[in-house]
């Protein structure tokens, strides 16, 4: 769905009197398919959101292309909701502070399609279904949220012209662990539903590993080593890769999701962690970390404190 051939971009910068060029992105080459969950991962300032940027159309490169379903890119191009969505580190800066949630999630929709008042609202009450929000959020504004809450707006913008490609630029990394846990299992379970390709952008390994079918590393600009996760987790071949994962910590909880029916006892849940697998810690060990007795009407997510 996505070919980037060659790409390279330049930024002047401009030191006091002085103008210097710093070449950002050196002859990248991705080819995404419909479907697929890539993971780019890379050092603060290696060029991560400026690709971001490229493919989201907010930027142009200096020189190569982009095929974006079949068709080569010129930029600069509108922009193509149906097609891409961004979302961004701080939802806080990307959801306008003074509408109400219902004003921006319509927004989208009021603008790309020609669906009546009362469908559009439909469709918004089941996207704040959809990423685990109350039907009164509809009223309250970015600031009366969380900060996982208002990234769960902004997945709900993202997603609402079901587009076929997200790219998200650090989605989680201004969240706290368990909030990040639980975004994360929202963007799996999204992207199982709605097979959207993602773009996940992250320098943290531990979020690319739990998220990722392919990844790209990117240093300094130029992509280092791509393919399969697993295959480059287990055996990176370059030794850059190599160093970022030995440097990297372990993941700092197991992600876990617990389904609960209504007043139930812990006795009678079903765990359905997806590290039952692989996970070090033993399943009778796991749960003492849940409460002893919840009463919750859905499903709930939880972060094993085990390291
Ligand atoms: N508009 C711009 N003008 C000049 N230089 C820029 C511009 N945008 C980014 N840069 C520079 O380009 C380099 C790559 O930046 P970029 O934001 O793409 O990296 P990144 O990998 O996403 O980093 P981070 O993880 O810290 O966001 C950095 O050195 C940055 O200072």
């Amino acid at each position: 769905m996505l070919e980037i051939k060659n790409l390279s971009k330049t930024y002047e910068q401009k030191k006091f009197l002085k103008t210097t060029r710093l070449k950002v992105l050196t002859n990248i080459n991705l080819y995404i398919k419909q479907g697929e969950i890539w993971g780019l991962v890379g050092e603060s300032g290696s060029g991560k959101s400026t690709l971001a940027r490229i493919i989201a159309g907010l930027e142009a490169p200096d020189t190569g292309s982009i095929v974006l379903e079949n068709k080569t890119i010129s930029f600069p191009r509108k922009s193509m909701p149906h097609i891409i969505q961004m979302v961004f580190q701080d939802p806080l800066s990307s959801l306008n502070p003074k509408q109400k949630i219902k004003n921006i999630l319509d927004e989208p929709l009021k603008l790309n399609t020609n669906y009546p008042h009362k469908k559009r609202l439909q469709i918004i009450k089941s996207w704040l279904k959809n990423v685990n929000l109350l039907e009164e959020s509809l009223e309250k504004y970015p600031h009366q949220f969380s900060g996982g809450q208002r990234q769960r707006i902004a997945l709900a913008r993202a997603f609402i012209l079901q587009p076929k490609l997200i790219i998200l630029d650090e989605p989680v990394s201004a969240l706290d662990v368990s909030v990040q846990a639980q975004i994360l299992l929202l963007l799996k379970q999204l992207q199982k539903q709605y097979k959207t390709t993602y773009l996940f952008i992250s320098h943290d390994l531990a979020v690319i590993r739990y998220l990722a079918t392919k990844v790209a590393v990117i240093y300094k600009g130029h992509i280092l080593e791509q393919g399969l996760a697993n295959e480059i987790f287990s055996s990176p071949a370059h030794p850059y890769t190599k160093l970022l994962l030995s440097c990297a910590p372990k993941l700092k909880g197991k992600i876990s999701r617990i389904l609960f029916k209504k007043h139930t006892k812990i006795s009678s849940h079903q765990n359905i962690c997806p590290f039952v697998d692989k996970c070090p810690v033993k399943k009778e060990q796991c749960l003492q970390n849940i409460p002893k007795s919840i009463q919750l009407s859905s499903t709930h997510s939880y972060v094993c404190l085990y390291k």
